[in-house]
């Protein structure tokens, strides 16, 4: 893993953008499309809004959630509302959404159908994962009950997950998945996820600390 220090969130979210930016349009020059993917919650609003303005062949990209939360649209906890408002504008609304939700009371009612909608579009090009205190990554959160299937080497794609921690239903790739992109970036900030952080590399046990799957050949961008 390589940690990357910033002084301010500011200067963070301008850096991945950048980065992710460089590393999506060396995948459309060598292969003529690309896989982003990118997590929900509070932490990368700034990177979205950054991205959704960089010159690079969106038409060609497919962007999807990590993980989602198994609400409507409608809710202020969509991940798919937070990326259609901040991602999948000017320039980037040319992009393909791979979407992680689709209307129905739970997430098993459309895993097949979501999963076939991703498949063709892996591995991912870039994978940008954020990280809770509580050390979940994407929907893979600590007491989950599909834990050890979302770590299994033949892993699904897709899977769904509840957990003590989470509030709703999930769908979350695969750490399969998640290792398996060729970028691979984690943003935090604060004092409480970088103290999390350092619990996940002092346990170094996935069941424990989910992230700590993801570390290895990761990089995490962190700011105060
Ligand atoms: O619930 C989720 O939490 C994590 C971390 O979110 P943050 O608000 O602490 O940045 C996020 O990476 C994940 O995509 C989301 O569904």
């Amino acid at each position: 893993m390589t940690l990357i220090e910033y002084h301010n969130k500011d200067e963070m979210m301008q850096a991945i953008a950048s980065q992710i930016k460089a590393e999506l349009a060396e995948a459309l020059s060598k292969t003529g499309s690309a896989t982003l993917a990118v997590p929900g919650g509070t932490t990368p609003g700034p990177i979205f809004d950054a991205l959704s303005v960089a010159d690079i062949d969106w038409g060609n990209v497919a962007v999807m959630l990590g993980d989602e939360r198994w609400v409507p649209e409608s809710s202020e906890r969509s991940n798919t509302a937070l990326l259609k408002a901040r991602l999948l504008q000017n320039k980037a609304a040319a992009a393909t959404l791979l979407p992680l939700y689709a209307e129905a009371p739970t997430p098993e009612d459309k895993l097949d159908e979501l999963s076939a909608g991703i498949e063709k579009h892996l591995p991912l090009t870039v994978c940008l994962m954020g990280m809770g205190a509580d050390m979940h990554t994407a929907s893979i959160f600590p007491e989950a009950d599909l834990l050890a299937e979302a770590f299994a080497p033949d892993a699904p794609e897709l899977l769904p997950m509840r957990a003590p921690g989470a509030p709703e239903p999930r769908i979350t790739l695969s750490a399969r998945v998640l290792k398996g992109a060729a970028n691979r970036h984690i943003v935090i900030a604060g004092d409480e996820k970088r103290a999390a952080l350092e619990r996940a590399q002092t346990l170094d046990d996935p069941m424990q600390a989910p992230v700590s799957a993801v570390l290895p050949g990761a990089t995490v961008h962190w700011a105060p």
